[in-house]
């Protein structure tokens, strides 16, 4: 099926796809951790526990420490005032500057749609000085509703000039929660293999499956020759 004709509106998730955030997310969690004199998290169990956005991260963490449920709220307002900013330990994937620039370059509309609050994104992706490459924004608290729910990936399609549920646009993302969006939405899903995801490729409904960004491009152009 010819997916993408004119060049067509491409949606990233964030963490685990364009960059690998784990270890600031990781330092931020031991550093709240410590100070309610917890036990620190492995980077590996952090890891593990990022993509559902940052309540679904504390609920892991609670159950993977037994703590109350109650403490909650104070942990992710602990967590809050040192995750705003944290991008000293976040890096680019290999190659995604350069391809998105070259999708730029080539036309297509480009977006985030990620579980990561909106502010810490804009943050993240100021820090990069890549926030200009994007036409929209959808951030974990931009909507009631995150991933693996459709609403923000349809807001995302939706705010770049795409129909919400036309097939001629990509989601590329690295996770269960991302496949999970982008066939409820439904759009073609491209999965990042060297992300966070806990299950195998063949579990997750994708389209197609890279290792590399500078793969990226000439897969995404693929879609409009086939
Ligand atoms: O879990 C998060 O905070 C964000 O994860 P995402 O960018 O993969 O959606």
């Amino acid at each position: 099926m010819n997916v993408c004709m004119a060049p067509c509106p491409v949606v990233f998730d964030l963490d685990g796809t364009l960059i690998d955030s784990a270890p600031d997310i990781h330092a931020s969690v031991n550093a709240t951790l410590q100070q309610f004199q917890l036990d620190p998290l492995t980077l590996d169990q952090v890891r593990s526990f990022i993509g559902g956005g940052v309540e679904v991260l504390w609920q892991k963490i609670i159950a993977a420490l037994q703590l109350q449920p109650s403490m909650q709220a104070d942990l992710i307002a602990a967590f809050m005032n040192r995750y705003h900013d944290a991008t000293g330990l976040t890096r680019l994937y290999p190659g995604v500057r350069e391809a998105l620039s070259v999708l730029a370059d080539r036309g297509h509309p480009l977006g985030i749609c990620t579980n990561k609050p909106a502010a810490v994104t804009a943050t993240i992706l100021d820090h990069f000085g890549i926030r200009d490459l994007f036409g929209v924004i959808v951030g974990g608290d931009t909507l009631p509703q995150k991933k693996p729910d459709p609403a923000p990936l349809r807001k995302a399609l939706q705010d770049l000039g795409a129909h919400p549920t036309a097939p001629q646009a990509i989601y590329v993302g690295d996770s269960e929660f991302d496949a999970a969006c982008a066939e409820a939405v439904p759009v073609p899903f491209l999965l990042f293999r060297l992300g966070y995801r806990q299950t195998p490729e063949e579990q997750l409904t994708h389209r197609a499956a890279f290792n590399e960004f500078s793969e990226l491009p000439e897969l995404i152009a693929t879609f409009a020759e086939a």
